[in-house]
């Protein structure tokens, strides 16, 4: 592992801002939710169709890097008794408590997402109620290191059933060789079995969270569909979105977005 490298990006995070990620990313233009040919309604496509499978399911989901956002848990809540968020930034540990527990008086309003996806799923489940099981079901909140060999420390004894990362690995990682190493750290988290979902940046080398640009490993869809065959994952759906310009709006040089289920081999 790049030690100096990894504590330097460590370093960087310490500036990263949620309120200002949210706004570059989770608001219009990108979350513009008239059409899936704009991003966001496009991963939460993605991920409510891997999930109305069924093949998903399990008692525990672990979100690596969840960072100060809830919208890619909403289509797992259905399928998981427990669901656990981890960040490696207290901030956003708090973010996600506060949001969990009611208590974000200057939090983000993800209403306009759970009703999205409410109408995607087409159960006619009211959105208030997917809102309300998902609280219940984010039972833990934890602190989390991808660099380290147990990413979780002894927080986490039993593999989990199934692993959710969006935006993390790359982001996280200051050069390719970090990323194949948390790659590998974050699979033992997973059991025999288990199903990995992961959305991530496609050829995006920087992206900006407030006042600190940090920096992304530049992926290609060869390199992620790599990294999960050389991790004994088999790949069981894979799509990729086009960035329009339109949605290049100068907070990061983000390319296209990946959507992949993998399954980690028995
Ligand atoms: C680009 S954000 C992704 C947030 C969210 N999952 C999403 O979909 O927008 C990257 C996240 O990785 C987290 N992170 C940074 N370094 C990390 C590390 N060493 N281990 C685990 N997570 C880390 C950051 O705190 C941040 O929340
Ligand atoms: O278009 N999006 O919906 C979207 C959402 C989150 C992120 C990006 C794009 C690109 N940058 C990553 C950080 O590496 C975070």
């Amino acid at each position: 592992m790049n030690a100096i490298g990894v504590a330097a990006m460590a370093e960087n995070y310490q500036r990263f801002d949620p309120l200002a990620y949210l706004q570059n990313n989770y608001v219009a233009p990108r979350a513009n939710f008239t059409s899936e040919e704009f991003v966001v309604p496009w991963k939460l496509r993605c991920l409510a169709d891997a999930f109305a499978t069924g093949k998903i399911t399990g008692h525990t989901l672990i979100d690596i890097g969840t960072g100060p956002t809830i919208y890619q848990l909403l289509s797992a809540c259905d399928y998981f008794e427990e669901i656990v968020a981890t960040d490696f930034l207290e901030v956003n540990r708090t973010f996600i408590h506060n949001w969990v527990h009611n208590e974000d008086k200057d939090g983000f309003d993800w209403s306009p997402y759970i009703q999205h996806v409410c109408k995607i799923e087409g159960k006619g489940e009211p959105w208030k109620e997917k809102e309300q099981k998902l609280k219940k079901k984010l039972k833990k909140i934890l602190p989390i290191d991808i660099h380290q060999p147990d990413p979780l420390g002894s927080l986490f004894s039993q593999p989990a059933d199934a692993l959710i990362s969006t935006f993390c690995l790359e982001a996280a990682s200051p050069d390719r060789p970090s990323f194949d190493k948390a790659f590998q750290n974050v699979t033992r988290l997973l059991k025999p079995g288990g199903h990995f979902l992961m959305i991530g940046a496609l050829e995006e080398s920087f992206y900006l969270a407030g006042e600190v640009k940090l920096t992304v490993v530049p992926l290609s869809e060869v390199d992620i569909k790599e990294s999960f065959a050389k991790n004994g994952y088999r790949i069981h759906d894979f799509h990729s979105y086009k960035m329009p310009p339109t949605l290049k709006i100068g907070v990061d040089d983000v390319q296209g977005i990946f959507f992949i289920h993998a399954q980690k081999f028995a």
